[in-house]
C-alpha cells in the first residue's frame, strides 16, 4: 500500500517509532486535512492499529454521523466522541484521527492530550474546501455557503489545534509525502529532547 514509505525511508520509520514509545499517535484538524487518509498510512508503517474515532463512533452507536447529529443534535454527538475517545486512548500504541471537533472540545481535549503525541495537520482553505466538496458528509457544512462555513471554523478552531504537540502542513502533494513529514516531525521532535 504505502512501499515508498517502507522501503525508502526505513531509518525514519524506526525512529518515529522509537519516540513514540507506548504512546498514541493522534491527528487533530479540520475536515479534510486527512487525518483518516493519512492516519492509516501511518499505522501501516508505524506497524501499530488505526483507528478513526469517526469511524468507531458510528460502529458503536451503529448510525452514520449524519444520522446521530439529526437525531440527538450536536452536544450528544460531542459527548459520545469524548466517551469514545477516552476509551480509544487507554490503550497504546495506536494511530487515532480524530474528527475535526474532537479536539475542540475542552474535555475531550484533555483526554487527547493525556492520551498521546498529538499532530496537527493543517491546511489553508483551498486545500480542504477541494477535499470536503466532493461529498456531503458532514453535517456542519450542509449551510447555505459551506466554504464560507469551512473558513469560519478555520477561525476559530486553528488557535486551539495549534496546542497540538507538533504542526505539520497538509498541502496538496501525495499522501505519502505528508505522513513522511509526520514522521520526520515525531523523529525531530525526539531528537531535541535528547
Ligand atoms: N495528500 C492528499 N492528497 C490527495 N487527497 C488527499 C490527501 N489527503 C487526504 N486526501 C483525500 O481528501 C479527502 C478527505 O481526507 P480525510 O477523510 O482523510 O480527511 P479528515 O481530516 O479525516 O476529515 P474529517 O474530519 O471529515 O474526518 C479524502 O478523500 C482523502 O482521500
Ligand atoms: O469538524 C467537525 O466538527 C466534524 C468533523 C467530522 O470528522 C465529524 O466528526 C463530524 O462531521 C464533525
Ligand atoms: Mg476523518
Amino acid at each position: 500500500m504505502n512501499g515508498l514509505l517502507e522501503t525508502a525511508h526505513p531509518d525514519l520509520v524506526q525512529r518515529a517509532r522509537i519516540a513514540l514509545g507506548s504512546r498514541n499517535l493522534v491527528l487533530v484538524g479540520l475536515m479534510g486535512a486527512g487525518k483518516s487518509a493519512i492516519g492509516r498510512l501511518l499505522a501501516h508503517s508505524l506497524s501499530v492499529p488505526f483507528i478513526d474515532s469517526d469511524h468507531e463512533i458510528e460502529r458503536v452507536s451503529r448510525m452514520s454521523i449524519t444520522d446521530l447529529f439529526a437525531a440527538y443534535g450536536e452536544d450528544e454527538f460531542r459527548a459520545l466522541e469524548g466517551r469514545v475517545l477516552k476509551r480509544l486512548l487507554k490503550t497504546g500504541p495506536r494511530v487515532v484521527s480524530t474528527g475535526g471537533g474532537a479536539f475542540i472540545n475542552e474535555r475531550t481535549r484533555r483526554h487527547i492530550k493525556r492520551g498521546g503525541l498529538t499532530v496537527w495537520l493543517k491546511a489553508d482553505i483551498d486545500v480542504l474546501w477541494e477535499r470536503v466538496n466532493k461529498r456531503d458528509t458532514r453535517p456542519l457544512l450542509k449551510t447555505e455557503n459551506p466554504r464560507q462555513t469551512l473558513e469560519n471554523l478555520m477561525n476559530t478552531r486553528y488557535p486551539i489545534y495549534a496546542e497540538a504537540d507538533l504542526t505539520v502542513q497538509s498541502r496538496d502533494v501525495r499522501k505519502e509525502i505528508i505522513a513522511e513529514a509526520v514522521l520526520a516531525a515525531i523523529a525531530a521532535s525526539a531528537d531535541k529532547q535528547t
